[in-house]
């Protein structure tokens, strides 16, 4: 079976998908006298004619390797996942070939980051690596199922990088 290994998720590698939300580097500000520092506005958030919506995710725990038979996309909004543990998650991401996903991409992310899909951006459903599996989700709350699946016709197998 066809493998994609996994890789280290950074800014610079998922921003044709996504952003990834953590608090690397500085704060833009500093509030609540100086007691909390504000990493503002990280992420590109679109809910085209629906609106913004916050729902929890309980998701089963899976391992590598990991075998990928279907990646999805939003075309009317973006999908942000924020972990509610320190456990890194795997993130699949693939770009738009002529309307359907090329190779594929898998991230795992650090402790604690967290990733927003741009609207459209093919992607792997949400898949954590260890237990509790729970993400607050922010996407868009309207009408349609805003929800395009791909099947592969030859799955693949996600492996450690
Ligand atoms: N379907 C749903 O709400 N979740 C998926 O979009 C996903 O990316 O996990
Ligand atoms: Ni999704």
């Amino acid at each position: 079976m066809r493998e994609i290994a996994t890789a280290p998720l950074t800014p610079d590698a998922f921003a044709p998908f996504g952003d990834v939300l953590d608090t690397s580097g500085a704060p833009e500000k500093l509030i609540n006298q100086g007691l909390c520092g504000r990493y503002h506005d990280r992420a590109r958030l679109d809910f085209g004619g629906g609106r913004a919506g916050i729902s929890l995710f309980d998701a089963k725990p899976r391992s590598l390797p990991y075998r990928l038979d279907m990646v999805e996309r939003h075309p009317e909004g973006s999908q942000a996942f924020l972990p509610m543990s320190e456990h890194p998650f795997l993130v699949i991401v693939a770009p738009d070939v002529g309307d359907r996903p090329g190779t594929p991409r898998a991230f795992v992310t650090a402790p604690g980051q967290g990733i927003n899909l741009h609207r459209g951006t093919w992607h792997g459903v949400l898949t954590p690596l260890h237990a509790p599996g729970l993400f607050a989700v922010v996407d868009r709350i309207g009408d349609g199922s805003n929800l395009e699946e791909h099947w592969f016709g030859e799955p693949w197998m996600v492996v450690e990088g």
